[in-house]
């Protein structure tokens, strides 16, 4: 306990702060570590900070009571939610875990004296553990110099966390430039509260350089998907977006509504990070688009999530929306008043909120899900329920598009014929018995086409 007090831990804090800042900094854009830790492929203990996997002592502070205590969810469910998050970084280990009750997150100490010697003690004794998950949205930068030089080793907030999953996550150009935006924030927290012009403030000021670059990057992408939104709006291919918490299994579902055998779910949190486009036939057989969004986390810093609220707000500007929740969660409740208020908060118009399908996912791990009411029960794992669903879908985008179902006389294989299969859903054809070159097609319509086809085909005779 002796590195816990004193003048010593002064002296620490200082060179912690130093070699914190030079390992936090990205120079010409990328990451610099100057502290090497690894021997024989297994990581030593360090102040290292990224690029290398590390075994972590996660620890959930909670509020006991007060107007800021989490009346929602329980911190053991808070806990098993941060033991996921590290279990999603390739070759991360949690190592061990612990719920400490606290008055305040606002110390600079962050824990009371007799935790802070319970932590490092457990620290020490444990000498796999190469790292410390303080399961709060953002630690303040003295707690977090404080607490590095006291524990010897680094400490991760769930900003680093969620922003280094992401970083593993991101495919697209676009994905990866709104992660690098999303860590600017966090960096430059991490310079804030020096003196005097030094290196770092030239750093600082190439941070906010490369901020207005990738601004300007992420902008004009957005154009270009206004321009396939467009298209997608001109091909009136209905739109289906599919949202929920993370991990509640909107992949697995698109894949079961789509039968797309490319698409592979993952047990982890944030498998998707990019918008994706999946299509699919309704049991009219009419073609919708879905699209696999972003999964939901409480407790994110919004400064996190901002350079993705563009792309959800985007994704969302759907026909039909549907939300999968997994019913099994312990936490179900609180996840889906997590969803719920993002949506609210998210720039959306009224008539999408009006048109949310529930889904009541993953009903196979339910003993009583009859306990679940006003959504459709679906389990990927056996494919239940996803008839039902569609037949749900279908029903909402009839109401929403104006598309209607008609039966019309027209000559058999002549122009009206060509010109219905390609721009509408036939749904049966019948020989007209009287006269066989004539046909009944039953055809789902956009108000749109039908007035083109009456246009073209009736009027313009
Ligand atoms: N038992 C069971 N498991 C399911 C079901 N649906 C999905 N899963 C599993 O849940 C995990 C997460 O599924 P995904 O489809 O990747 O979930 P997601 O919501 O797209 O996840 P993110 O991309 O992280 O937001 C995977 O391991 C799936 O196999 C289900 O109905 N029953």
């Amino acid at each position: 306990m002796e590195q816990c007090v004193g003048f010593a831990t002064k002296i620490l804090n200082f060179i912690v702060y130093r070699s914190y800042c030079q390992n936090q900094l990205p120079e010409n854009g990328s990451d610099i570590n100057l502290l090497e830790g690894v021997e024989d492929g297994l990581q030593t203990r360090s102040l290292i900070r990224s690029g290398v996997p590390h075994r972590v002592f996660v620890v959930h502070p909670f509020i006991k009571w007060g107007p800021k205590k989490d009346r929602l969810s329980s911190p053991n469910l808070h806990l098993e939610e941060a033991q996921a998050l590290i279990n999603t970084l390739p070759e991360w280990k949690v190592v061990d875990k612990k719920v400490v009750s606290l008055m305040t997150f606002d110390k600079t100490t962050f824990f009371n004296k007799g935790q802070l010697e319970d932590l490092c003690s457990i620290i020490s004794k444990n000498k796999l553990i190469t790292a410390v998950f303080l399961n709060v949205n953002m630690l303040k930068l003295q707690q977090q110099i404080f607490l590095e030089g006291l524990f010897n080793v680094p400490v991760f907030d769930r900003y680093a966390v969620v922003v280094n999953i992401f970083k593993f996550h991101a495919v697209t150009k676009e994905a990866k430039l709104q992660v690098a935006m999303a860590e600017i924030p966090y960096l430059r927290s991490r310079l804030r509260g020096r003196d005097g012009e030094s290196p770092l403030d030239k750093r600082l000021r190439l941070f906010m350089q490369q901020e207005q670059k990738i601004k300007k990057m992420i902008s004009d992408l957005h154009k270009n998907r206004e321009l396939l939104r467009n298209k997608r709006r001109h091909m009136e291919f209905p739109i289906i977006a599919v949202v929920g918490y993370t991990n509640a299994g909107k992949t697995s579902l698109i894949k079961s509504l789509t039968e797309e055998k490319s698409l592979h779910p993952e047990d982890k949190l944030f498998a998707t990070l990019d918008v994706t486009l999946h299509e699919g036939l309704l049991p009219s057989r009419m073609k919708v688009l879905y699209v696999d969004t972003i999964g939901f986390i409480s407790n994110i810093p919004t400064k996190l999530l901002e350079p993705f609220v563009a792309t959800l707000e985007d994704a969302l500007q759907a026909d039909v929306i549907v939300h999968v929740r997994d019913i099994s969660h312990p936490d179900t409740v609180a996840q889906n008043e997590h969803v719920m208020s993002t949506l609210k908060s998210l720039n959306l118009s009224e008539d999408i909120m009006q048109n949310i399908i529930v889904v009541g996912n993953k009903s196979d791990k339910v003993k009583n899900s009859s306990n679940f009411k006003n959504m459709v029960l679906t389990s990927c794992l056996n494919n239940y329920g996803i008839g039902e669903l569609k037949a749900e879908i279908e029903k909402a985008v009839l109401k929403v598009t104006g598309i209607s179902e008609i039966k019309i006389r027209i000559r058999n294989g002549g122009d009206e014929y060509r010109w219905l299969y390609k721009n509408s859903s036939v749904l049966e054809v019948d020989v007209d018995l009287k006269d066989c070159s004539f046909a009944y097609l039953t055809v789902l319509i956009s108000k749109s086409k039908l007035g083109q086809f009456k246009h073209k085909f009736i009027y313009g005779k």
